[in-house]
């Protein structure tokens, strides 16, 4: 796999930076989770391949034993509020004496430096700051934020997946390790550079939900059908509109034009009724197979049994018959190779990772009596 051999230590976090370490296990690295001690719970749902070492960084012995975990790895990557890992001894400076070559990624919504740098908050918060938030959602409603998707997980974990990569790449001519300051803030306004470039065509002139992309267009929406779901319409060029209409059965001279913005209302009205006339999968043998760029809206539950997706097994199951997306993309030589098994539970792997960087086992007694470290491969043989 084109990780194969990256060490990666991860700091548990809440969304992307799990997210930053699951793409990359999938792709190959070795990642190792380092999770408090004392009971506590895992939030992380995007541990596939990971090991978790439970250890207690307040203490000043857990973290030597994190520093010798990071002398010998490539990447750490921390998800706190800023000056959290320097409160702790640490920080980049620390980390980086030691061992030069270190990645040291930090993945926080508003970056290292500025007046919001220490402050709390979340997926939506940093959605707002990057300004496509004011550009999201239906004419004439509040804004609205697509899930987490794209401060936390686009512009937040895949933006330092990427980062981390860059990284590697230049520290094989360099030698060199050094900091990547992802800010999500910084993401996702970055994903959303389209929006920036294209202001000058005119594409986002009107306000929220009136443009063409943002639901405004009657041929970019989706419409409901007589069984209660859903069709995804993106007929933007003349070509594919035509076969939208030639698919919905109308006649485009009883139409108004495709690009006459004031007739939009209307053309919307139209389309709406005739999607209501049959149920989705009429809708799609009607479409399949035609460039009209129309699409059954589908379920989680519905895309793993779609025959396309089946056709490329872009969704799998693993060994505990959960469903979710394949790695993507497909590298031909070295594609990833996601892991079957089940997610880690903390501290299962304390133990065999503390031997595989070195430590004796008299070291991880004394560790364990302490209460620095916490041993769980018992219960995952439960
Ligand atoms: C919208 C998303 C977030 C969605 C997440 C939800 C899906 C989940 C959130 C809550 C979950 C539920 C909950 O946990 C209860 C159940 C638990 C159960 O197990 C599962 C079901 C639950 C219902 C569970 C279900 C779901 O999982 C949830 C609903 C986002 O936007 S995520 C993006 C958030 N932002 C960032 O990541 C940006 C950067 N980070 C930050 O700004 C801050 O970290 C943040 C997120 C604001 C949190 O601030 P906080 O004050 O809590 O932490 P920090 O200041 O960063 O400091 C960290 C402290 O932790 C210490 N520490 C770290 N590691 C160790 C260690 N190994 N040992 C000891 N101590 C450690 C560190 O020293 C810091 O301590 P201090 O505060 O003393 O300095």
């Amino acid at each position: 796999m084109a990780l194969a051999g990256v060490r990666v230590i991860e700091l548990a976090g809440l969304a992307p930076a799990p997210f930053c370490g699951m793409i990359l296990a999938d792709f190959g690295a070795r990642v190792i989770r380092v999770d408090r001690t004392k009971g506590a719970m895992t939030v992380d749902t995007q541990a596939r391949g990971k090991r978790s070492v439970a250890l207690n960084l307040k203490n000043p012995k857990g973290v030597a034993v994190f520093k010798r975990l990071c002398v010998q790895s490539d990447v750490v990557l921390e998800p706190y509020r800023k000056g959290v890992m320097e409160k702790m001894g640490l920080g980049p400076e620390d980390l980086l004496k030691e061992n030069p070559r270190l990645i040291y990624a930090r993945l926080t919504g508003y970056g290292q430096s500025g007046s919001y740098a220490k402050a709390a908050g979340h997926d939506i918060n940093y959605l707002a700051m990057s300004g496509l938030l004011s550009m999201l959602g239906r004419s004439s409603e509040k804004p609205y934020a697509p899930l987490n998707l794209v401060a936390d997980f686009a512009g937040g974990g895949l933006m330092c997946a990427f980062g981390i990569v860059l990284a590697l790449l230049e520290r094989s001519r360099s030698g060199q390790g050094q900091i990547i300051d992802t800010s999500m803030v910084e993401g996702a306004a970055y994903v959303g550079s389209f929006m920036w470039k294209s202001r000058s065509l005119g594409l986002w002139n009107r306000p929220r939900g009136e443009n063409m992309l943002d639901s405004g267009a009657p041929f970019y929406d989706t419409y409901c059908t007589s069984d209660g779901k859903y069709m995804a319409v993106g007929a933007i060029e003349p070509q594919f509109y035509q076969q939208l209409i030639k698919g919905l059965a109308l006649d485009d001279a009883d139409l108004p034009a495709q690009m006459s913005v004031s007739d939009w209302p209307q053309l919307r009205q139209t389309f709406t009724r005739v999607f209501a006339t049959k149920t989705q999968a009429e809708w799609s043998r009607i479409f399949d197979g035609t460039d009209a760029c129309v699409t059954p809206v589908l379920s989680l539950d519905e895309v793993l049994s779609h025959p396309h997706n089946q056709a490329r097994g872009s969704f799998f199951k693993d060994s505990q018959g959960e469903i979710s997306p394949r790695p993507a993309p497909v590298l031909s030589r070295s594609p990833a190779e996601p892991c079957h098994s089940r997610d880690p539970f903390i501290g299962e792997h304390t133990r065999s990772v503390l031997k595989e960087y070195g430590f004796e086992q008299a070291q991880i007694e004394q560790l364990l009596s302490a209460g620095i470290i916490e041993c769980n491969e018992a219960k995952a043989r439960l």
